[in-house]
This record gives C-alpha cells, sequence and structure tokens, in this order.
C-alpha cells in the first residue's frame, strides 16, 4: 500500500471521530474562556471589595471612636476621683507650664513632711483619710482590676445570657455578665473589695466560693459581708493581727459599779478590734483540744471583771474536774468544787439562789439589777465534758446536765451565768450545747467539729478552726447570737503572775471570798438525804431522773 492508502485511512478515521474531535476542542475553549472570565470577575470583586472599604473607613472608624469615647466617658464617670485628678494635673500643667525639677522636688518634700507630721500627730485620721484610700487605690489598679474579670470567669461567678442550647449541651451565649469591683479599702491587714453583683447573682453564689477565692487570692482568710442587697464586701487577709501572743489586758481600774458586765473585752479580734463576750446576759460555751488555750477563756473574762468581783457585785463559782486550774486562784472563787458530787451541791445551791430571786422579782420587774444584795453569779465549768459523761455514774452525769439546763434557761434574766469549757463538743458529751448563746471554738481536731460549737456550714463559710496551728493557742473563731458569721479572735494570755495579780487584787492582804460548799448541798448530791442524789428534797429543784 503507497501514500495514497495512508490519506485514505485517515479521512475515514477522522469522518468517524471528527466530531468529536471538534467536541473536545470546543470544551477546552470554554474552559479557557471561563478561567479567564472568573480570573476577571475576581479581580474586579477586589477591586469592588477595596472601594467598599474605602469608602466605609471613615464610618466605621466613627463608629469604634463613638464607642471608645462612650467607654472612656463611662470609666471616668465611674472613677471620678481618679479622673479629676488627671483633669487637674493636666489643666496645671496647661495653666502654668511643667514646672522645673527643683520646684517639683521642692513640693514632694513639703508634701511628705506635712504627710508625716499628719500621720505622727493624728494617726488614726491619717490612716482613714490618706493612707487608707491611697492603698486601696493602687491595690485596686495594681493588683485586682488587671485580674479581675479573668478571676471571674475562672471561677464561674459570671452569668451567661444564653439564648440556645443544643440538645448535647452546646450554649450560644449572648453575652457575659462580670459582678463589677466598686471599690477596694486596704489597711496593713486588711483588704476589702466592694463587688455589686450581676443580676441572677446571689450573695450564695460567692460565699460558695470561698475557697477557691482562697486559693486565687493567695491568702489565709477570706470573708464575705453582705452590707446591702446585690452587693457583697469580700474582704481579704494579707496579714495575721493575731500571730503575735496578746499579753493580760490590764484589770481595769475602777469601782465595781464601773465595770461594764454585758461586754467583757478578753482580746483582739482578726480586725483589730476587741474581742468581748457577754458575762451578764450571757452563756458561754468554749471548746478546743488539749492546748488550745481554754484557760485564757477562762481567766481573761474574770480579770475583765475583777474589780466588779472586788467589791462584791459578782460572785465566781467554779468546778474543776482537773483541780490544778482553778485551784491557783482558789481566794477568788466564792464556792469551788472539783467532781460531780460537788458540782451537782453547787448546782443545787444556784438552783435555790435562783429561785430565791424569782421569788423576790415576781410581778415587780423581769430583769435583776445587779447590786451587792443581788450579784451576778458566774459559773464556771472546766472540762464540762469530763462532768456530764466521763465521771461519776450515768445517773448523776444526766441529772448534772438537767440541773446546768434549768440554770442556762432560767438563769439569764436573774443574774446567773455559766461559762463552760470541752474538748470535745458533741453533743453525746455536751447535751445542753444549745443553750450556749456565745461560742468559741479554739483548735479542734476535725472539722466537723467546728460546726458542732460554730453551728451548720460554718467551716465552709471560713472558720476554719481544725486548721489552727499549734504555735497559735487562744486563737479561734467566736460566733455569738447577733453574728451571721464567725469571727476570729484571740484571747490574750494569761501567766501565773498574771494570776497572782488578779488573786492580790480582789483579795488584798491574804484575804479569801471561798468558802466551803454547804453540806446539806452536798449531802442532797451523795443521796445522803433520802432523795436519791437529785436534790429532790426541795420539790421545786426535782430534776426529771
Ligand atoms: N491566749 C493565749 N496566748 C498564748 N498562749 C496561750 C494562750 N492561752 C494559753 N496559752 C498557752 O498555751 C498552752 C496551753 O494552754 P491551756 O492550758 O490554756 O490549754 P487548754 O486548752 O486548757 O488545754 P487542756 O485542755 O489540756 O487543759 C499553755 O502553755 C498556755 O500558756
Amino acid at each position: 500500500m503507497g501514500a495514497g492508502g495512508d490519506v485514505s485511512n485517515i479521512v475515514a478515521w477522522l469522518s468517524i471521530h471528527g466530531a468529536t474531535l471538534v467536541w473536545l476542542l470546543v470544551a477546552l475553549v470554554g474552559v479557557a474562556v471561563l478561567y479567564k472570565i472568573a480570573t476577571l470577575l475576581r479581580a474586579a470583586g477586589e477591586v469592588v471589595r477595596a472601594v467598599v472599604w474605602v469608602l466605609a473607613a471613615p464610618f466605621v472608624g466613627a463608629w469604634w471612636a463613638g464607642k471608645g469615647l462612650w467607654w472612656l466617658g463611662r470609666q471616668a464617670r465611674r472613677f471620678w476621683r481618679t479622673s479629676l485628678g488627671f483633669v487637674g494635673a493636666g489643666g496645671l500643667v496647661l495653666l502654668v507650664g511643667v514646672p522645673p525639677a527643683g520646684v517639683l522636688a521642692t513640693l514632694a518634700l513639703v508634701a511628705g513632711i506635712a504627710g508625716w507630721c499628719w500621720w505622727f500627730a493624728w494617726r488614726e485620721s491619717f490612716t482613714h483619710y490618706m493612707a487608707g484610700p491611697l492603698r486601696g487605690w493602687w491595690r485596686r489598679w495594681a493588683v485586682y482590676a488587671p485580674r479581675w474579670d479573668r478571676w471571674m470567669r475562672r471561677l464561674d461567678l459570671v452569668v451567661r445570657d444564653v439564648v440556645a442550647e443544643t440538645s448535647e449541651g452546646v450554649q450560644t451565649v449572648a453575652a457575659v455578665a462580670v459582678p463589677r469591683l466598686v471599690w477596694v479599702r486596704s489597711d496593713p491587714w486588711w483588704d476589702t473589695l466592694r463587688v455589686a453583683l450581676a443580676v441572677g447573682q446571689a450573695p450564695e453564689d460567692v460565699t460558695g466560693k470561698i475557697s477557691p477565692l482562697r486559693a486565687a487570692l493567695r491568702s489565709d482568710r477570706v470573708l464575705v459581708r453582705e452590707p446591702e442587697p446585690g452587693v457583697v464586701d469580700i474582704a481579704v487577709q494579707r496579714r495575721d493581727l493575731l500571730a503575735t501572743t496578746i499579753p493580760a489586758l490590764p484589770i481595769p481600774d475602777v469601782a465595781g459599779d464601773q465595770v461594764d458586765l454585758r461586754t467583757a473585752t478578753i482580746g483582739l479580734t482578726e480586725f483589730g478590734e476587741a474581742f468581748t463576750v457577754p458575762l451578764l446576759g450571757g452563756h458561754l460555751l468554749g471548746a478546743g483540744e488539749t492546748g488550745g488555750g481554754k484557760s485564757s477563756l477562762l481567766w481573761c473574762p474574770i480579770r475583765a471583771v475583777a474589780p466588779a468581783v472586788r467589791d462584791g457585785l459578782v460572785r465566781l463559782w467554779g468546778v474543776d474536774p482537773k483541780v490544778l486550774e482553778m485551784a491557783m486562784c482558789r481566794p477568788i472563787f466564792h464556792r469551788l468544787g472539783f467532781g460531780p458530787v460537788d458540782a451537782h451541791a453547787i448546782l443545787l445551791e444556784l438552783l435555790d439562789l435562783m429561785q430565791q430571786r424569782k421569788r423576790e422579782l415576781a410581778g415587780r420587774s423581769r430583769q435583776v439589777t445587779i447590786s451587792r444584795g443581788t450579784p451576778l453569779e458566774l459559773l464556771f465549768l472546766d472540762e464540762i465534758g469530763a462532768l456530764l459523761k466521763y465521771l461519776g455514774t450515768r445517773q448523776q452525769q444526766t441529772v448534772l446536765a438537767q440541773l446546768l439546763a434549768l440554770v442556762q434557761t432560767q438563769g439569764r434574766a436573774l443574774g446567773f451565768g455559766v461559762s463552760a469549757f470541752v474538748q470535745d463538743p458533741s453533743k453525746e458529751t455536751v447535751p445542753v450545747r444549745d443553750l450556749f448563746p456565745n461560742r468559741v471554738c479554739l483548735r479542734v481536731r476535725t472539722s466537723s467539729q467546728v460546726d458542732m460549737v460554730l453551728g451548720e456550714g460554718m467551716r465552709d463559710l471560713g472558720a476554719l478552726a481544725d486548721r489552727i496551728p499549734h504555735h497559735l493557742p487562744g486563737v479561734g473563731y467566736v460566733r455569738s447570737e447577733d453574728q451571721k458569721e464567725a469571727v476570729r479572735v484571740r484571747a490574750a494570755h494569761v501567766t501565773d503572775d498574771d494570776l497572782a495579780d488578779l488573786v492580790a487584787l480582789i483579795c488584798p492582804g491574804g484575804a479569801s471570798l471561798n468558802s466551803p460548799i454547804p453540806e446539806e448541798y452536798l449531802a442532797a448530791a451523795r443521796g445522803d438525804d433520802g432523795d436519791g442524789g437529785g436534790g429532790a428534797r426541795r420539790s421545786n429543784l426535782r430534776p426529771v431522773a
């Protein structure tokens, strides 16, 4: 076959596939054209977008500038003191120009000297008006404000406006409201943060976070109070005011009738205020493990009212199963006993006195007036647990608890007060625990004991009495009738020398106020009088056996 045959073959192939080839070519050209058009359109889109941006930029800029100004205005109004300071300083610089360095240095020196004089002469007002606000201002801006939002989010103390939630729990959040830090006050020991809660929050949300707050704020103690609805104060301890021993407070140098029996000062609170206990009209329970410092809760109140004891306006009654403690000061006690029988006899005598006072007051007054004729009768029971659980028979313990409950429930208005101290504050050991309106919890062994003494939930609110270190005897938490939260306190330390001074003041020249427990009461307590030890012969004293 020659060249003519090849050509005819090609022509034949083309006649069969030519159309396909043509369509392929057309498709290729179409794709190329479309690609070209797309490229052109994209370029045009970028140009359009650029044009839109150029046109919109001033409006967008104005929007953000307006927003920024609005925010600045709000901040300036909110922190008006800082704003005024800046405006004042700026105005002054505009008026007189930047003063030379020498003038500035002189001004700083004069201000420093004036501040020092103020501090030296009127320390309290300086602290109140100058040091406190300045320190608070600085701590707000340097410490709290920069971290505030982050802390609140991490502690989950924010309110989220959830607009939608999927079945898998994925939330769409429209806004997050953070509680507002209103101001910070500061002294060398505490920072107080006033916080306005966000709508939807309750003070309990904050008190429920005390533990993580302590960790976040790196503080041993954080307290939350509610000064007004929707506002909480978070007090953050920076330094412990109670870290050093408080020496025994001086015995008041006043006449007996000048002694305030309602508020005996016995130490300091964590805020540097007087730690007081009411002796007239209040019973006190002090709980703490061995070495906790219960002796200071015994002796400090007695020292506080010593002139009244000396002048016969207060009489001391004591029961000390350990024998050593109160025996140190035997002469100042009107009656002093050591075991369950003594305790029983003393309670019977007190109840007799109470009945007598009741009869005298009946129909004339609802409250006794303390005088030499009707002195305040203060009963101190050391180791009440020993009396009510460990010593004597079960029946003796039951009767003691009942007699004590009678004195506690009926004695307040009649001028009878009971102070008791215990290592184990459980109900089994102290069945009359709830009849003590004032309680101090010194160092205890377990966290549950804190709530036993101070009330349900007090440990969660920061009363960490089970974590008081051993080197802080006399430190504890107190909750009185009118307080919601427990306050940390330290009682003053009464040494043997202080006790000798106490005895010398109340019983000068070796005198003694002490007389033995009357035999008739001892006999009744022992059951020698035929009533089985319950004092039943005096029918009005019959305890429920
Ligand atoms: N307020 C205080 N400040 C400093 N030290 C104190 C204070 N109270 C007591 N102490 C000291 O702590 C130690 C234990 O105190 P205290 O005897 O009062 O403990 P306690 O609770 O009565 O113990 P126990 O139940 O074993 O008698 C003593 O050495 C005492 O001097």
